[in-house]
């Protein structure tokens, strides 16, 4: 956002609004913490975050009897924030609540820039990046190894869906059909279904159960019709309807974690769809690209940009074929637009 000459009364308010914020957040632990000491709360048990709203989060039961409820639950003082996709420690209380413990570790973090441009986790615990795309409308195919880079700098498990395949024999798509195949070559799993006839979603039923995943490609490719698919009766327009609010006002819109009917779970919100688009480093940028990886630092010069200098061994790789020249051109696409970042 770009910097402005705030007013002192503006300031002030904004300040006024801060203070009054966090007061409210400690009121809210100190409740946690009495009724913590006041002894009405049922034995600890583990259960994962669902959704996130402010100090408050909806924890599901993972253990025990009530396997699968959810209830609304405060934090203690002094825990780390918590996201959607967390693992954590809770009591139930006597009515319809409880209190968080504990926060159990977790094994990945989604970061997203908050307002301020300050990376925020937003969720926890994702296994797996599910990149979409489609023959129209036209993929970017820079978009795609980026969200790839992204994957590989969060540790998540890429799986390349191929939506509208009703489409391929209409047009002059072999191409794109060819893509999926070369991105399998590099070892990527992949999927080409429709979202619209049903062909083929039995596979990404499959590639998502045990997992947590996000879905992300770029607009109109399918994301919320496989989606819709795949959740039957889960409405998704509390999404739509903050992604609204958001733009207007900068709410952060919570992710909500949702279970697929045939096992797996799904993180979404407007916010995680964006995932994979922020910064990254040049070396993220290289080590993204997996089958970079056995070449790199074997270049002549240390600080090779693998652009023209002789003795790279990348290009080299391209010229034998061990890299497609079509990654090296997105390769250099994406370091060009990071030189602008
Ligand atoms: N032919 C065909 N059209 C599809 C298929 N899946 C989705 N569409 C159409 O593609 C358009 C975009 O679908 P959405 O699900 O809204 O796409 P999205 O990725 O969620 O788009 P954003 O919300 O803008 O990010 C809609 O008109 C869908 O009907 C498919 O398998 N085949
Ligand atoms: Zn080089």
């Amino acid at each position: 956002m770009a910097k402005r000459n705030l007013t002192r009364r503006q300031n002030w308010r904004i300040q006024k609004i801060q203070d009054e914020r966090s007061e409210r957040a400690g009121r809210r632990a100190e409740l946690a913490d009495e009724k913590l000491l006041g002894g009405d709360l049922g034995p600890e048990q583990e259960g994962l975050v669902i959704a996130h709203f402010g100090v408050q989060v909806d924890v599901e039961a993972t253990q025990g009897a009530g396997t699968g409820t959810v209830r609304r639950c405060h934090m203690r003082a002094n825990l780390p924030a918590l996201v959607t996709g967390d693992r954590v420690v809770w009591r139930a209380d006597n009515q319809a609540g409880g209190v968080i413990v504990a926060q159990l570790p977790r094994h990945s973090e989604l970061y997203r820039p908050d307002h301020r441009g300050q990376l925020k986790p937003v969720a926890a615990n994702v296994d797996r990046l599910v990149i979409v795309f489609a023959p129209l409308p036209t993929p970017h195919t820079n978009l795609i190894d980026r969200y790839l880079v992204a994957a590989e700098q969060s540790g998540l498990e890429p799986l390349l869906v191929l939506n509208k395949a009703d489409l391929l024999d209409s047009g002059d798509f072999a191409h794109i059909r060819a893509w999926l195949d070369d991105y399998a070559a590099l070892g990527y799993q992949t999927v080409c279904l429709s979202a619209g006839s049903g062909a083929g979603l039995d596979g990404l039923r499959e590639a998502l159960k045990d997992r947590i995943s996000v879905f992300v490609g770029q607009s109109g490719v399918g994301k919320s019709s496989l989606i819709n698919v795949l959740l039957p009766g889960v409405d998704l327009r509390v999404g739509a309807l903050s992604e609204a609010t958001a733009k207007g006002t900068h709410t952060t819109t919570t992710a909500r974690l949702f279970h697929f009917p045939a096992g797996g779970d799904l993180i979404d919100s407007p916010g995680i769809r964006e995932f994979g688009l922020t910064h990254i480093t040049r070396q993220e940028l290289l080590e993204g690209f997996i089958e970079f990886r056995p070449f790199l630092g074997l270049c002549r010069f240390r600080d090779c940009k693998h652009l023209h200098e002789p003795g790279c061994a990348l290009l080299n790789a391209v010229d034998q074929g061990q890299i497609t020249s079509h990654r090296m051109a997105s390769y250099r696409h994406i370091l060009a637009t990071l030189a602008k970042e």
